[in-house]
């Protein structure tokens, strides 16, 4: 099938990509010709594990190609995908001038019946102004709009499917490759039925053993993607909340999640307490929904209580540091190792990090980081964040190293659980810190085996360790 990617960044590149190998032909557009240049001379713009060698084979066998050309990508795809950024507006709600651009380039440029296929996360409803977008270019160049029935030739119609992505960050070739499921919403139409049959076909790899194809109405797959982001959070920030209270009550947070997940009506999936979500969905999304309830007067409480903890328990670690070294933090030192959102990314958007760097940078301390690949994204955030103040920029110091990072570093703070860091060569931890204090964002280690080792250790939500001294 031919298949056109508009929007080539974490979603359209690795959807695109993964079409490509799966034999379709695949154009992937962007507005950035930087992204596009890069990618046409065998670079990658995002770190993504198993993405570069995927690119590299699909694009040398000619099924996959880079472009600026709006009129070539839309006449190039049977299927059109819109996989652009829907970042939060002002007041939180989705911004869809990247969509309802796209959709106005597909209304100038598109020739015969082309399915337009939303991977976007965007509020319910998108899809029919997505429709109206394409229709009234279509008015403008003379066409009578039309969505309902099969077409030939070159008349243009269009149908707007609905199929939201659910790849993780860190886990997106594979996660797209073996999908839990797939959802697609169809219209009711003559014309949404083609696009479901073609549907069908695109997704028919990944359903050879059972069906994981969800077909639904429009509205619902548009919904769905909110709901599912929306839940997740909502198990992170429900374990964050435990996890605070456990260390007042002397419970541990990790005994309790063996104990509770175990249940399979809830799971293990999702209940890791740390420092709190980040990334560029879990934020904006629950921001999104929440606008959504506001403005059909039906308030999502339990979303904004979500987004509540999730800020409070960025600063949790940094709270600890400061129980254990007083309010000015002048002339202290520390090791950070982490500054990705997650592991295997290089995603910087709304990271913990940047909220703990800032909350110890601001109080007089000195920092040197480590991340095993987001470093060079980190600093132009970081930048960003310290604009107003460019002075304190200076107090940031990185490493290539996470054992040069530790030298005559006060504590290490781990904010990342990156795989590389759980099984450290504690004796060389301890002869670097100038002494043996660790703060545990992600619950790496066992209380026990750091007082053991005569680390002074503080996680999440943990029972012993030393944590009574803190409070
Ligand atoms: N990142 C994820 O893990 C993930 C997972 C599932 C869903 N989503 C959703 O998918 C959408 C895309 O997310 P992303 O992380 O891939 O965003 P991104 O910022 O990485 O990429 C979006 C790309 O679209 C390009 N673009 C913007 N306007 C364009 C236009 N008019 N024509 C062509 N290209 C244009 C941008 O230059 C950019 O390269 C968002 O709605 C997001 O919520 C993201
Ligand atoms: O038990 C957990 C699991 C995750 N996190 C944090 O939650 C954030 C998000 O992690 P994750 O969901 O793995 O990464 P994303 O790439 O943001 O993926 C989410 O957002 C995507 C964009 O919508 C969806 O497609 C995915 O299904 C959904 O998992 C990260 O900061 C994690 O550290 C926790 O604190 N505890």
């Amino acid at each position: 099938m031919n298949i056109t990617l508009i929007g080539s960044g974490y979603v359209g590149l690795v959807t695109g990509t993964c079409f490509a190998e799966l034999g379709n032909q695949v154009v992937c557009l962007d507005v950035d010709k930087r992204k596009i240049d890069l990618l046409n001379s065998g670079g990658v713009p995002i770190y993504e594990p198993g993405l570069q060698e995927l690119i590299a084979r699909n694009a040398a066998a000619g099924r996959l190609r880079f472009t600026t050309d709006v009129q070539d990508a839309v006449a190039h795809g049977d299927v059109l995908f819109i996989a652009v950024g829907t970042p939060p507006d002002e007041d939180g709600s989705a911004d869809l001038k990247h969509v309802l651009a796209v959709a106005r380039d597909i209304g100038r440029w598109m020739q015969g019946f082309k399915i337009v296929v939303n991977k976007s996360t965007v509020p319910v409803g998108t899809a029919d102004k997505v429709a109206q977008a394409i229709s009234a270019e279509l008015e403008a160049r003379g066409h009578s709009p039309n969505q309902a029935g099969p077409q030939d030739g070159n008349i243009p119609s269009f149908a707007v499917v609905s199929n939201p992505e659910f790849l993780k960050e860190g886990a997106a070739v594979e996660d797209f490759m073996r999908p839990d499921r797939i959802v697609i919403g169809v219209p009711g139409s003559e014309a949404g039925n083609r696009a479901r049959e073609a549907m069908r076909v695109l997704y028919a790899p990944f359903n050879r053993n059972h069906d994981r194809t969800y077909f639904m109405d429009v509205r619902s797959a548009e919904f769905t993607k909110y709901a599912a982001n929306s839940m997740l959070a909502s198990r992170i920030s429900f374990m964050n909340e435990l996890a605070n209270l456990a260390e007042q009550v002397g419970a541990d947070i990790e005994m309790v999640r063996h104990g509770i997940g175990s249940d399979p009506r809830i799971g293990f999936n999702f209940l890791y307490a740390g420092v709190g979500f980040g990334g560029s969905c879990f934020p904006k999304d629950i921001q999104a929904l929440i606008k959504i309830g506001q403005e059909h007067n039906s308030r999502l409480r339990i979303l904004e209580a979500v987004n509540e903890v999730n800020d409070r328990q960025k600063l949790v670690l940094t709270d600890k540091i400061i129980r254990r070294f007083g309010d000015s933090l002048k002339g202290r030192h520390f090791a950070l190792w982490g500054l990705a959102f997650k592991p295997n990314t290089d995603d910087m958007r709304e990271a913990p990090s940047r909220a703990i760097i800032k909350a110890l940078v601001e109080r007089g301390a000195t920092i040197c980081a480590y991340d095993p690949i987001a470093t060079e994204v980190a600093k132009q955030c970081l930048a960003q964040d310290f604009a107003a103040a460019p002075e304190l920029l200076k107090a940031i110091t990185y490493s290539d190293s996470h054992f040069e990072a530790l030298n005559s570093a006060d504590a290490l703070v781990i904010v990342t659980d990156w795989k590389s860091f759980k099984s450290p060569d504690f004796s060389e931890v301890k002869a670097r810190l100038s002494e043996p204090l660790l703060f545990d964002g992600r619950n790496l280690y066992e209380p026990e085996a750091m007082a053991e080792l005569g680390i002074e250790y503080y996680g999440i939500g943990r029972s012993n360790g030393h944590q009574e001294s803190l409070t």
